[in-house]
């Protein structure tokens, strides 16, 4: 059975992995299964920086192919904040719904036309021994003035898109994992994926 390892500890990515994986007959394992292993540091100042952060410290822990996902809200009314401080916008620990609660209350009594935002996500490839790769996706929308839905994770509840007309949280996961950021960035590396696997034989 073919493996990816995803290096995020966020069971909501880890998911939407599985999800996308298992579809093609591929079995993801997530730092959620091997939990000795330290928190990465995000200390890049771009998602790809992240993402290289990531996928290589596990890739050099494990001795094998792992992919990182850097992800996050750009919000354009805030000079594209959250950006790569996504997870920890309202501070430390991390917290979701804190994090959604600043976004809207940085917004209130803004327009409709004044409230365009993405989520983008970089997925990096590090293969032990090798040059890592990139690819990234985004999707478009904007920004709710109050949580709608249940589904998904992070700020989904309070992210409308526009091409479906509801916000992300109301989003059936299929119907997520077919138009996200994450999905749009791995399509990309649908083409190299493949010939990856064979190489490295897992
Ligand atoms: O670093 P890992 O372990 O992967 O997990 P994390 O949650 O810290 O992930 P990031 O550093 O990439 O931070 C991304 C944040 O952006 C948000 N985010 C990313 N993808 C999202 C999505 O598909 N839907 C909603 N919010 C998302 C979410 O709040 C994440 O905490
Ligand atoms: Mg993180």
């Amino acid at each position: 059975m073919k493996e990816v390892i995803i290096a995020t500890k966020n069971p909501g990515k880890a998911m939407e992995f599985e999800h996308i994986f298992s579809a093609r007959g591929i079995v993801v394992r997530t730092l959620l299964d091997f939990p000795e292993i330290p928190d990465v540091e995000e200390t890049g100042l771009t998602f790809e920086e992240n993402a290289i952060l990531k996928a290589e410290a596990i890739s050099q822990a494990l001795g094998k192919m792992v992919i990182g996902d850097d992800s996050g809200l750009i919000v354009d009314a805030l000079e594209g904040r959250p950006g790569i401080y996504s997870a920890r916008y309202a501070g430390e620990p991390k917290n979701d719904q804190n994090n959604t609660d600043k976004v809207l209350s940085e917004l209130k009594g803004l327009p409709e036309e004044k409230r365009s935002a993405r989520f983008y996500c970089a997925l990096a490839v590090a293969i032990p021994g090798q040059e890592p790769m990139t690819v990234s996706g985004t999707c478009e929308g904007r920004i709710l003035e109050e949580r709608r839905g249940t589904n998904g994770f992070g700020y989904d509840p309070v992210f409308y898109v526009p091409e479906k007309g509801v916000a992300m949280a109301e989003l059936s996961s299929d119907e997520k994992n077919k138009i996200s950021h994450r999905a749009n960035a791995l399509k990309k590396l649908d083409v190299v994926l493949d010939s990856i696997l064979e190489k490295t034989g897992q």
